[in-house]
């Protein structure tokens, strides 16, 4: 694919959740499968390796395997794609990336050293070296909620004007003042906030999200962006109940009962009923029981049955 820059790094981007068998091998079928109904469904883009395509869990062989696949496909359809090159080690994330840059991605999402809290001077020296590595490839930084050291609009504007060519970020967001302040950066720079709150986002500068509202349907969070893309007023009335139904029948996993964010997400997935992956997640976390499915199925076709009307 070819290499986008910031500006080119926008919409409705979907992860690649991991597909499990019973023994948490990976099932290749269904991740064929899987990439096959996010290229059908025209999605902006496909980003392999997150949280929830479970990276920090998987041998080089896997990672090798499932980006291989995403490549091969993505690259035949010109399909933008990311390939996640994240992992807690950094020696371990650089060989990753130094094997991703021949899949031709058209970026590359990397995390910050994660054992140690990392200090400005460190990450600096780190990002310097991954972005000399993946050029001509651009990189994504992952900062994730539950990030050891979470970046403020403030540290983004020190790594950019160290001259540390990152083209975007993936964040949770942040208050009025924090997308004012995302926005007025020094260079162009592709924010990516989290899916629910994509068209407040996109209306306060944001460009995409790499969305969990994608993991409950690929095809209805694609329309969704379309319609924000539009100006539609219709598009913030959905977002109401979108974020109604996270509020009332997802984060209740996280915040009452103690899952994961990934457990949600393929728990999503399974609500959403567009793909058959399994709500399993890899030893030794915890996923959502396929008993709760039904239930909280129908609890979102009542809040937005759109999710189970979408067509192409
Ligand atoms: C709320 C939301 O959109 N969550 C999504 C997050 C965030 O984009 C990221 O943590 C930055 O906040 O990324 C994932 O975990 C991932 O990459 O697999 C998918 C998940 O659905």
């Amino acid at each position: 694919m070819k290499v986008l820059s910031a500006n080119g790094i926008y919409g409705n981007w979907a992860t690649l959740l991991l597909p499990l068998n019973n023994d948490d091998s990976i099932n290749y079928a269904q991740l064929e499968q899987e990439i096959d109904t996010l290229i059908a469904y025209e999605v902006d883009g496909i980003y392999s390796n997150g949280t929830a395509g479970e990276f920090y869990n998987q041998t080089e062989e896997e990672f090798d395997k499932v980006n291989t696949l995403l490549a091969a496909k993505c690259n035949a359809a010109g399909m933008p794609f990311q390939v996640g090159c994240s992992h807690m080690s950094p020696e371990i994330s650089r060989e990753r990336l130094k094997r991703a840059k021949a899949l031709q991605p058209s970026a590359i999402q990397i995390i910050l050293p994660d054992w140690f809290i990392p200090t400005m001077p460190e990450i600096i020296d780190y990002l310097k070296v991954m972005a000399e590595v993946a050029a001509p490839i651009g990189l994504v930084l992952y900062n994730p909620p539950h990030s050891k050291k979470k970046l403020l609009p403030k540290d983004f504007k020190e790594i950019l004007d160290a001259g540390i060519p990152l083209v975007g970020c993936k964040v949770p967001g942040g208050d009025e003042q924090w997308y004012e302040e995302m926005k007025q950066l020094p260079v162009p720079f592709s924010v990516f906030i989290p899916g629910h709150h994509l068209a407040t986002g996109v209306s306060r500068g944001a460009h995409g999200a790499y969305s969990n509202v994608a993991c409950l349907n690929p095809l209805f969070a694609q329309q969704w962006y379309n319609s924000i893309k539009r100006g539609e007023p219709a598009a913030f009335e959905l977002e109401t109940r979108i974020q109604q139904f996270m509020n009332d029948c997802i984060v209740p996993y996280i915040r009452d009962k103690g899952y994961a964010n990934q457990a949600v997400d393929k728990f999503m997935a399974a609500v959403g009923a567009w793909s058959p992956i399994s709500t399993r997640l890899r030893w030794p976390y915890r996923w959502i029981p396929e008993e709760d499915v039904a239930l909280v199925r129908e609890q979102c076709r009542q809040i937005l049955p759109e999710v189970f009307n979408v067509t192409k």
